[in-house]
C-alpha cells in the first residue's frame, strides 16, 4: 500500500495526516504551539517553532508506521493564511511571523487606497485592503521596523517556510498568493504596479508555483530527524481554505463549504475570474488548477468559543463545554453574542469594533451564554451567505468542517441559521485531507483532483433544516444585524481603554 502526507499548518496546531491509496487516513497527530499576543491586535508566531512542532510530529508519525518508509510517496501542505514571514539574504527568518488576525495595519491599508487607488486595487488583485492581508504587514514593517525591513531579501508565507526548510527550496503557490494583496489573480503573475508605487523591490516576491507541482524531496537532515525517506516528493500546496476546499471536494460550481477553525469562513467554487463582487467578499485563486473561489471570513469563529472556554471554563474540554447546548432553545432564551472579539472581516472590514452579549438575564445559565456564542458565529457566518446569495448563488447544501463540524448540535444550528441542507464528511479536516489530495494528485495516482475526491471523501451525515427554528432564526438574524451598527461608536469610545 502507497501513503500520501497531508500537513495543516494552522493557527492553534500543526495537523498532521497519513493517508492511504483508499483516502483512509491511518494516522492524525497533532502539535500545537501559542500565539504571542503583545498588544491589543497583536498576534505573531515563531516560524522555527512551526517548523520544530511538524518535524516532531513526522517523527510521531513515522515511530507509529509498520509499512516502508519508501511507500510515503509524497507530502504536501495546507497553510494558515496570509502571515508574513521575512527572511534575509540566508534565508533565515528576521521576526516572528505577523498572522492573518493580526489588525495593527489599519493605518496602512489607508495608505494602500491612498496610493494606490480603491477601484484599482481591486481590479488588480480582486480584493479590498484588509489588515489581515500580508501588503500591510510588509508596509508596517517598512515603517515601523526599518532596520529589519532593509535586510529583508524575500518574504513568503507560513507554509513556504516550512516547506523550505523540509526541502531547501523557496516558492510561493497562487492560491497563498492571492491573499498577500500584491498577486494579479487573473493574471496570476505579482503585480509590478503595486510593488512600485508602494515602493517595494519585486526581488522580494518569490518564485510562484501551481499547488500541485513538485518543488523537491525532503533533505537527508529532515528524513534524518523524523525517518520519512529522503526520496519523499513535496509538492507545494495551497491556502488553507484552498486546501480545505479541495479536501471537502468544493471542486465545481455551486459547491460550498463552512468551516469553523480559528478563523470561520463560508467558501463557494467559481470556475472563472471576471466575476465582480465588489470586494464584499474575497476572490482567490483556487487549489485546483485554473479556478478560483469566493469567501467570507469571520475572523474570531472557533477563536470565540476557544476564548470562552479560556476566560470560563479552563480545565474543561470542548465536549464538556458544549455537551448542554442541546437543551437550550434555539435563540439562547433571548441571549445574543456577536463574535467581534478580534474585530471583524465580512461584511464589517472594522479591527476597532468588539464583541458584545445583548440581552443579559438574571436567569440565564452558563449553557445560555455558550449556546450565544456558537449561534453568533453561525449568525456572523450567515451574513457571509447573505452576500452570495444576493449576488445570485444559489446555496442549498453545505459542507460543513473544522474543529466546530465535531458537535452535531453546531451543525445542526448551521442547517437551522443557513435554511440549507448541511453535509458532514467522514473527516472534519478538509485542509489536511486537501493537502494529502494535492500529493495525491501530484503523484498521479489520479487524473484529476475531482477524481480523487470522489474516491477519498465520504459523506457520513447529513441535517436538515427544521422549519420552526429556521423561522426563529431568521427573525434574530435581523436582531444580530442590527448590533454592530449599534455598537459600533460604543467600541470605538472604548478603545483607548483596551490593554
Ligand atoms: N468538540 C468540539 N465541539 C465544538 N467545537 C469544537 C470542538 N472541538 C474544537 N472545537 C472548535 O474548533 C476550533 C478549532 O478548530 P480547528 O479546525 O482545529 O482550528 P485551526 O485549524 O484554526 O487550528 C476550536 O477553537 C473550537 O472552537
Ligand atoms: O485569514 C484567513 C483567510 O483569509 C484565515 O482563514 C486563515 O487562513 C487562518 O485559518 P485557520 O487557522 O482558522 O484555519
Amino acid at each position: 500500500m502507497k501513503y500520501v502526507i497531508g500537513v495543516d499548518l494552522g493557527t492553534s496546531a500543526v495537523k498532521l495526516l497519513l493517508v492511504n491509496q483508499n483516502g483512509d487516513v491511518v494516522q492524525e497527530v497533532s502539535k500545537d504551539y501559542p500565539l504571542i499576543q503583545k498588544k491589543t491586535g497583536y498576534s505573531e508566531q515563531n516560524p522555527i517553532v512551526w517548523v520544530d512542532q511538524t518535524v516532531a510530529g513526522l517523527s510521531d508519525l513515522l515511530n507509529n508506521f509498520d509499512g516502508s518508509r519508501e511507500d510515503i510517496e509524497g507530502i504536501s501542505f495546507s497553510g494558515q493564511m496570509h502571515g508574513l514571514v521575512l527572511l534575509d539574504e540566508n534565508n533565515e527568518v528576521l521576526r516572528h511571523a505577523i498572522l492573518w488576525n493580526d489588525t495593527r495595519t489599519t493605518a496602512q491599508c489607508q495608505e494602500i487606497y491612498d496610493v494606490i487607488g480603491e477601484d484599482r486595487l481591486l481590479e488588480i488583485t480582486k480584493n479590498p485592503a484588509l489588515e489581515g492581508f500580508t501588503l500591510p504587514k510588509l508596509l508596517w514593517v517598512k515603517e515601523h521596523e526599518p532596520e529589519i525591513f532593509a535586510k529583508a531579501k524575500k518574504f513568503v508565507l507560513p507554509k513556504d517556510y516550512l516547506r523550505y526548510k523540509l526541502t531547501g527550496e523557496l516558492h510561493m503557490e497562487y492560491s497563498d498568493a492571492a491573499g498577500t494583496l500584491l498577486l494579479n489573480v487573473s493574471e496570476k503573475a505579482w503585480s509590478k504596479e503595486i510593488c512600485e508605487l508602494l515602493d517595494i523591490d519585486t526581488g522580494i516576491c518569490p518564485i510562484l508555483v501551481d499547488s500541485h507541482e513538485e518543488v523537491g524531496k525532503i533533505t537527508s537532515q529532515v528524513a534524518g530527524a523524523t525517518g520519512l525517506s529522503a526520496s519523499t516528493r513535496v509538492f507545494a500546496g495551497a491556502a488553507d481554505n484552498a486546501c480545505g476546499a479541495i479536501g471537502s471536494g468544493i471542486l465545481a460550481d455551486g459547491k460550498t463549504l463552512c468551516s469553523i477553525g480559528t478563523s470561520g469562513v463560508v467558501l463557494s467554487y467559481e470556475s472563472s475570474n471576471d466575476k465582480d463582487f465588489q470586494g464584499k467578499v474575497h476572490y482567490f485563486n483556487h487549489g485546483a488548477p485554473n479556478a478560483y473561489y469566493t469567501m467570507g471570513v469571520t475572523l474570531a469563529a472557533g477563536y470565540s468559543l476557544s476564548w470562552f472556554k479560556d476566560v470560563f471554563a479552563k480545565d474543561e474540554s470542548f465536549e464538556e463545554l458544549v455537551g448542554e447546548v442541546g437543551s437550550v432553545p434555539a435563540g439562547s432564551n433571548g441571549l445574543l453574542f456577536t463574535p467581534y472579539v478580534v474585530g471583524e472581516r465580512t461584511p464589517h472590514a472594522d479591527a476597532a469594533i468588539r464583541g458584545s452579549f445583548i440581552g443579559m438575564d438574571s436567569s440565564h445559565q452558563r449553557k445560555d451564554f455558550v449556546r450565544a456564542v456558537m449561534e453568533g458565529i453561525t449568525f456572523s457566518l450567515n451574513e457571509s451567505i447573505a452576500i452570495f446569495r444576493e449576488n445570485g448563488k444559489n446555496i442549498d447544501t453545505i459542507v460543513s468542517t473544522g474543529g466546530g463540524a465535531k458537535n452535531e448540535n453546531w451543525l445542526q444550528m448551521q442547517a437551522d441559521i443557513f435554511d440549507a441542507k448541511i453535509v458532514k464528511l467522514s473527516s472534519e479536516q478538509g485542509p489536511g485531507m486537501g493537502a494529502a489530495m494535492l500529493a495525491a494528485y501530484g503523484c498521479g495516482w489520479f487524473d484529476t483532483l475531482a477524481d480523487c475526491a470522489d474516491a477519498f471523501l465520504e459523506v457520513t451525515r447529513e441535517f436538515h433544516p427544521n422549519r420552526e427554528n429556521v423561522e426563529r432564526y431568521r427573525k434574530l438574524f435581523g436582531v444580530y444585524q442590527d448590533v454592530y451598527g449599534r455598537t459600533k461608536e460604543l467600541n470605538e469610545k472604548l478603545a483607548e481603554f483596551r490593554k
